[in-house]
């Protein structure tokens, strides 16, 4: 195939279509020692179609994408595939052979390797000896620039210099650069997308299934999925419950469906252990002096909130506020911080431990006893947040062996398990059921009524909504600080792009 022909092949579909289902699981069973991820999922994605699948944390949407893909064997049941060669078993290799390709929640490319040598390494077609990395570079950058066209990726540069929207997006644009596409697997695909390039993808999608691809798109964006899908299959604890024609249907009904039991944002959530704090509520716990536009402030018992497009300057002031020391300059922080980073693969779990000691390794201090960690505290603080969170997976398991989801609610914990005066969240939320997201507002809430001063950075303008202040950054610089009235979606999204803001302060 000639590298100019790179776009079409990215939307290429097989050589005899035909309206027979694209994929189908038939009682599709799944155990890992004694948890059951799957029992009996029967689902059917049809051609050309987007089907939407919601769950709530654990549910088994991953493991499901992975059977369908081929990559792991169900225990027992079946998937067949409109493309599988007759006789040929399906794994991953007679999926990738028949046009199936995947999009994963945790960010599978190797930091060390440029986007287009990442692109080469899950490219099924052959490279050949000579020329490989320049035909991957056009293959790659094409993909993206049909997909999300001013993306301003250079295919050049290494995968962990990029940010966590632009790895998304080679995530994607990699998938595409495939022959005889059948099907796309999107888990959570937008979780880390702007605004822009989460249309972008949408309007790609919908070009893809013209043209008789197939899309399952996993997300915990229920508006998302209600506007972009054709139909909608629940899982719950391991089965498809429901499944609903997209544009017959509502959040609340897909909610019921999945079982989740739906906390309205602001209920009364009391925190496992009370922290113990010892800055006064209201007294300013942290400052950050800016050289130009407006310096930062926090006081205890402040939820506030850093909003703006993505990659505007809100991480490097949670790093300055999370690094800072004695020496500092212009920087004034409280002594016990705590920090939920925004990606758990890269600077979060420590995946050779237990859910109990990733949880309760930031709070040693109230768990030991000159320098002895008493066991006991521990299996109880750790079981106190398992049970708050509804964390699913017992405190001895393997942090690995947690949903993305579960992992995701023991790092929040973790953070709020220390003694800290104040949180740091860098867009943690990712990945987090509705139910336990509204949850985690409540717990935030509490916990700076409580005392604490949360600093917390979202890519979702609506979450803005929960905090007591907001400040808007604008190309690495602050911009507006807005509350109370002033504190609005519209308000958030108009100084994140008005030059004028700020300005003229
Ligand atoms: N490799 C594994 N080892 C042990 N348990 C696993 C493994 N993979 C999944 N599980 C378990 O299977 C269940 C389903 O997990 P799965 O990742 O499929 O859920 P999910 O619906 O994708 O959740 P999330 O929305 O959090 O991504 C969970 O209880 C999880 O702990």
């Amino acid at each position: 195939m000639s590298d100019t022909a790179l776009s079409e092949s990215a939307t290429a579909v097989p050589s005899t279509p035909s309206t027979a289902p694209t994929i189908v699981a038939r009682g599709v069973t799944k155990s890992y020692g004694k948890t059951r991820a799957l029992r009996g999922v029967d689902l059917r994605l049809e051609h050309g179609e987007i089907l939407g699948l919601v769950g709530h944390n654990g549910a088994g949407k991953s493991t499901l994408m992975r059977m369908l893909a081929g990559i792991e064997q169900p225990d027992d049941g079946a998937v067949d595939a409109r493309e599988r060669r007759a006789g040929a078993a399906w794994n991953a290799d007679s999926a990738a052979a028949s046009g199936v390709r995947m999009v994963y929640q945790e960010l599978a490319l190797c930091d060390d390797l440029t986007v287009a040598e990442n692109a080469a390494l899950s490219d099924p077609r052959p490279t050949g000896l000579w020329g490989w990395r320049g035909r991957a570079e056009q293959r790659i950058g094409t993909a993206l620039d049909t997909v999300f066209p001013g993306h301003g990726i250079s295919v050049l540069r290494r995968t962990g210099e990029l940010a966590m929207a632009e790895r998304q997006m080679v995530e994607i644009a990699r998938a595409l650069c495939t022959d005889a596409l059948s099907m796309l697997i999107l888990d959570e695909p937008t979780e880390s997308l702007g605004v822009d390039a989460t249309a972008q993808l949408y309007a790609h999608l919908r070009t893809l299934t013209r043209r008789g691809v197939s899309v399952l798109l996993i997300s915990h964006r229920m508006q998302e999925v209600l506007a972009n899908s054709d139909r909608i299959a629940v899982m719950k604890d391991g089965t498809v419950v429901e499944t609903f024609a997209a544009a017959a249907t509502s959040e609340s009904e897909l909610l019921v469906a999945m079982g989740g039991e739906v906390r309205a944002a602001g209920a009364d959530v009391t925190a496992p252990r009370a922290a113990d704090l010892t800055a006064e509520r209201g007294a300013i716990v942290a400052t950050v002096r800016a050289a130009s536009g407006i310096s930062f402030e926090a006081r205890a018992g402040e939820l506030i909130g850093l909003a703006g497009l993505a990659g505007q300057g809100q991480e490097q002031l949670l790093n300055k506020l999370w690094g800072a020391g004695a020496l500092s300059r212009g920087v004034t922080v409280p002594r016990r911080r705590a920090y939920v980073p925004g990606d758990r693969q890269t600077s979060g779990i420590l995946p050779l431990w237990s859910v109990a000691e990733n949880l309760t390794i930031s709070a040693m201090r109230g768990i030991s006893r000159l320098g002895i960690i008493n066991g006991r505290a521990k299996r109880e603080l750790a079981a106190e947040w398992i049970g708050a969170l509804k964390v699913r997976g017992d405190a001895a398991t393997p942090i690995t062996a947690l949903s993305g989801g579960n992992q995701q609610k023991v790092l929040v914990a973790r953070a709020f398990a220390a003694d800290a005066q104040m949180v740091l969240l860098d867009d943690p939320f990712r990945g987090v059921d509705v139910a336990t997201k509204n949850e985690l507002y409540a717990l935030m809430k509490a916990e700076a009524a409580a005392g604490r001063c949360i600093v917390w950075y979202s890519t979702e303008n609506s979450e803005m909504a929960h905090c007591d202040r907001v400040y808007v950054f604008r190309a690495n610089r602050l911009v507006s600080e807005l509350s109370g009235e002033s504190n609005t979606e519209e308000r958030i999204i108009a100084d994140s792009f008005d030059e004028n803001t700020g300005d003229q302060r």
